[in-house]
């Protein structure tokens, strides 16, 4: 086995070893023989140390520049005011995810009946981050500040926390995608677990601990074949590691529920859409691909079997996240301690109507007045499940959860919408 010496010096096979002592002795002598020399060392170590010190305040400021992107005496009144309610009554929210799609629309709600909401976002580029930043600017003309910053910042979220005694935290900030867990498995890790845990960390510590209620996902029925979907379904057969994420935020919330008394409700959203929603949606990348006059693929299940999924529009969503909200009953501790027992629900936040994906490219053809080139291929083996469809009795009892928009009127107005986003004038497309 080589030596550390040997390992520090390797030798070279077939030339002559010198003796290092030795030699690293003499060279020692020789250097520091005369004066002189011993100077010229001294000055060259006041310099190694002054560059090091000057290094050092770079690296500093950097930290400062860094925190300041959200720090500041009126950055804090920004976000005092931001969470100031305006109703008797009403809720403080701190909304993560509040630049995504569902977390702008459910911000715009609550602030539209008097809540005080603070925004958080860490504007990743999972889809064009431009989207993004124009819903921050629908918010902030609403007067809803939206931070820039990721769940994971332990400091960003104590600070929110110091500044505001938030009554209740929607938590809609996670790296959703199905298919896209097989690219960047880690991405899931760091915001729907790591991110998750931070966030339950800074809520159990804040006094008063906040209420919240979570995205969790349709998705965490997996391979459950039994429809519709109901609460009590299994949820142990995950068919993505997406949705294996979300089935392990159910039960992290609930280790947070059971030991600090956090008041937790879980929200299994079902294929949701609408204006301003998610350009990695199927129903959205059709849209641009049939106007853009490109191929779409469809998948297809076994014994070619067409997919289908309980499409529910945004409107009815937020309608679900605030009744979720209004019932969420009031978490028990505080400062860490739990106080006694506190609400843990779940609960299926779908249409009812599952409808298969042909048929929704039906739709979108006749709503853009073109003709899809359409792609059928097998399905691929990427998480992906045929079928979903939600029981809702359990949201429809607790929080008289009624959904009243079908996919045809649902998509109608996201067609309007991304018109007009995108800037298509009518006569282009009809
Ligand atoms: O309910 C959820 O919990 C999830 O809903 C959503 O997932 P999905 O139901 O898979 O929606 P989406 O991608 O629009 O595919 C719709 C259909 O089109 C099919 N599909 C898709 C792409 C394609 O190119 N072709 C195709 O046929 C595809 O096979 C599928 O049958 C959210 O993205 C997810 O974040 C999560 O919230």
């Amino acid at each position: 086995m080589p030596s550390l010496e040997d390992e520090l010096f390797p030798s070279t096979p077939g030339k002559f070893k010198i003796d290092r002592g030795h030699n690293i002795n003499r060279q020692f002598h020789r250097c520091f023989a005369s004066t002189s020399t011993m100077f010229i060392w001294a000055l060259f170590l006041i310099a190694l140390t002054a560059s090091y010190l000057s290094f050092q305040s770079f690296v500093d400021s950097g930290n400062r520049y860094f925190t300041a992107s959200w720090g500041g005496i009126q950055w804090e009144k920004q976000i005092r005011n931001s969470a100031k309610t305006n109703r008797p009554g009403g809720m403080s929210v701190l909304v993560t995810g509040a630049a995504g799609f569902i977390g702008s629309h459910v911000s715009l709600a609550l602030k539209k009946r008097g809540d005080g909401v603070v925004g958080l976002d860490n504007f990743n580029n999972y889809y064009d981050p431009s989207l993004k930043k124009a819903r921050q600017s629908l918010l902030h003309s609403q007067a809803i500040l939206v931070v820039e910053g990721d769940l994971n910042d332990v400091k960003l979220m104590a600070k929110l926390f110091d500044l505001v005694a938030f009554t209740h935290v929607m938590h809609l900030a996670a790296q959703a995608g199905v298919r896209y867990a097989m690219e960047n498995p880690s991405s899931y890790v760091h915001s729907n677990i790591a991110g998750l845990v931070t966030l339950l960390e800074t809520c159990k510590s804040a006094n008063p601990q906040p209420a919240i209620v979570w995205a969790s996902s349709s998705s965490v029925y997996g391979l459950n074949d039994k429809v519709p979907f109901s609460e009590l379904d299994r949820t142990d057969q995950p068919a993505s590691l997406y949705a294996a994420t979300k089935k392990a935020g159910e039960e992290i919330t609930h280790t947070y529920n059971h030991i600090y008394g956090l008041a937790i409700t879980g929200l299994r959203f079902f294929t949701v859409y609408g204006p301003w929603g998610r350009p990695d949606m199927a129903y959205f990348s059709f849209t641009r691909n049939i106007l853009q006059g490109k191929t779409i693929t469809i998948y297809r299940g076994k014994n070619k079997a067409d997919l289908a999924r309980d499409f529910t529009y945004i409107d009815d969503i937020v309608k679900g996240c605030l009744g979720s909200l209004d019932t969420s009953g009031r978490s028990t501790g505080s400062g860490g301690k739990k106080r006694g027992p506190a609400p843990y629900r779940n609960f299926n936040l779908g249409n009812t109507t599952p409808v298969k994906v042909p048929t929704l490219v039906n739709i979108l053809e006749k709503h853009l007045r073109v003709k899809a080139k359409r792609k059928i291929v097998e399905m691929p083996g990427n998480g992906d499940v045929p079928y979903t469809h939600a029981n809702i009795s359990l949201a429809r009892r607790e929080f008289g959860y009624k959904p009243t928009t079908d996919l045809q009127t649902g998509l109608k107005k996201f067609v309007r919408w991304y018109l007009s986003y995108y800037g298509y004038n009518r006569k282009d497309v009809w």
